[in-house]
């Protein structure tokens, strides 16, 4: 998908650019269970991924996007708060430098080593991710927690990719990779609420869907996560890449949903 010509315009996150005009509906945010209300008209997620359109992973400085074709109809998001249809275009995680935090969302206040964001936008409306990453529906991004714990069988396919891209701007060819097995076995449960992207532009498009049931890595897994590099082969000094999360910005009243009670 095109992410990267978002993604290349921006500034590493962590100098946060100067005040976003108007920005009531900022990502990420601290979810407060007990402040979530129950809306019994959310339906189940409905995710139909095909592994064929996996195309290649690509570290863009701040984070590795395994970037999949988005030109037709092949892997798609719907149901839950979604009205429309929305296509895969990536997939990229945050994570800290130590298992102790690293997500960008957390659970009354709890913090998760690494979050898995899978991003799709609406191709009943739109016909680029460019051109649905300005609309306030353009975008549906599903957040999945990720704890420390058992070896992931079918991220490992993925790790093993990764030495290929420790450095900014490398790429890897990467196919047939399904990012369903990265769901949790139950995708009912959700937070749902109105916000953005979490890297710059931080645009205010995105509809979340954050897991209430998380999946497990290895530390060995997460242990790859953090040999790569925020810097190009080019670059003298080179840096880790761990603590690529945004900090948590405030709801300005926004009501968070869940899908269950
Ligand atoms: N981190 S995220 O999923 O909000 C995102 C996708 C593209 C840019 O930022
Ligand atoms: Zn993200």
């Amino acid at each position: 998908c095109s992410s990267k010509l978002l993604l290349s315009q921006v500034h590493p996150m962590w100098q946060e650019p100067l005040a976003i005009p108007g920005g009531d509906r900022q990502s990420p945010i601290d979810i407060v269970v007990r402040k979530s209300v129950f809306d019994p008209q959310l339906k189940p997620l409905k995710v139909q991924y095909d592994p064929r359109t996996c195309q290649q992973i690509w570290n863009n400085g701040y984070s590795f996007l395994v970037e999949y074709n988005d030109t037709t109809d092949k892997s798609t998001l719907k149901g839950g708060p979604l009205e429309d249809q929305f296509r895969l275009c990536q997939f990229h995680f945050h994570w800290g430098e130590n298992n102790t935090w690293g997500s960008e969302h957390s659970i009354d206040r709890h913090l998760y080593p690494a979050e898995l964001h899978l991003v799709h936008w609406n191709s009943d409306k739109y016909s680029l991710f460019e051109e649905a990453v300005i609309e306030d529906n353009g975008l549906a991004v599903i957040a999945v927690f990720l704890k420390v714990g058992k070896r992931h069988e079918g991220l490992q396919k993925l790790v093993d990719a990764l030495p290929a891209v420790r450095h900014k701007d490398s790429v890897v060819e990467f196919t047939k990779f399904d990012p369903a097995c990265l769901l949790p076995e139950n995708i009912d449960d959700y937070w749902t609420y109105a916000g953005s992207l979490t890297t710059p532009p931080l645009t205010e498009a995105v509809t979340w869907m954050v897991m209430k049931q998380h999946i497990e890595v290895s530390h060995d897994q997460l242990a790859v996560f953090r040999s790569l590099l925020f810097t190009s082969a080019e670059e003298q000094q080179q840096r880790s890449m761990v603590n690529n999360f945004r900090v948590q910005q405030a709801l300005k009243g926004r009501t968070v949903r869940s899908s269950f009670t």
